[in-house]
């Protein structure tokens, strides 16, 4: 039997695609990898830690090197971080190697879901996260819709039913 194409989530910081990618991976029997987290365990520091030390540039490249290994990986559901789609190589290859589905969100929900984190270093230099995620929406939304396979709406859904949802439209494309 043919094994299940990679999935592969973008989309902006707090979309959930860390989370609602976990459950789409367990539901689906498939693995499990996020892209910040590799990169923190491949380098034994924290994503903060890489751009106060390598500044924005170097997390980047840290990032396009670890996507397209973990890409490489059959059976694999991917999160990655919401500037990944920035790096035209990273485009072309996650279009290439399986299904991207797009998490969209408001700004509302973002800000609701990033508010309390520290551990994302474009909001935390922030003293106008509205603004600063406004403006990273504008540069980056055509991109995801670029990739697109699927766009989803996260809406005020629970993860697990996000992810459930997102597996039948995928299985009603005929691709997972
Ligand atoms: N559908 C959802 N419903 C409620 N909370 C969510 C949902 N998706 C994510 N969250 C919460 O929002 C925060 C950010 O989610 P995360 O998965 O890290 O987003 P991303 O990886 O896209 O930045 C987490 O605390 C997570 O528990
Ligand atoms: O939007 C971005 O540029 C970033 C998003 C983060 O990931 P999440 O989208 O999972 O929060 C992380 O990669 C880093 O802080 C940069
Ligand atoms: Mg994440």
């Amino acid at each position: 039997m043919a094994s299940n194409p990679n999935i592969y989530l973008v989309g902006p910081m707090g979309a959930g695609k860390t989370t609602v990618g976990r459950r789409i991976a367990e539901l689906k029997g498939m693995n499990f990898v996020d892209s910040d987290q590799e990169v923190e365990k491949r380098t034994g520091v924290d994503i903060s830690f890489i751009f106060d030390m390598e500044g924005e540039d170097g997390f980047r490249k840290r990032e396009r090197e670890m996507i397209a290994e973990l890409s490489e990986e059959p059976n694999t559901v991917m999160a990655t971080g919401g500037g990944a789609v920035l790096d035209d190589a990273t485009r072309n290859l996650l279009s290439a190697r399986g299904v991207v589905v797009y998490l969209e969100t408001t700004l509302e929900q973002q800000l609701a879901r990033t508010r309390k984190s520290t551990d994302r270093p474009l909001l935390a230099g922030s003293d106008d996260m509205e603004a600063t995620l406004t403006a990273l929406m504008e540069e980056r939304d055509p991109l995801y819709r670029s990739i697109a396979d699927v766009v989803i709406a996260t809406g005020d859904q629970q993860a697990r039913k996000l992810a459930r949802e997102i597996v039948e439209q995928l299985e009603a494309i005929g691709t997972a």
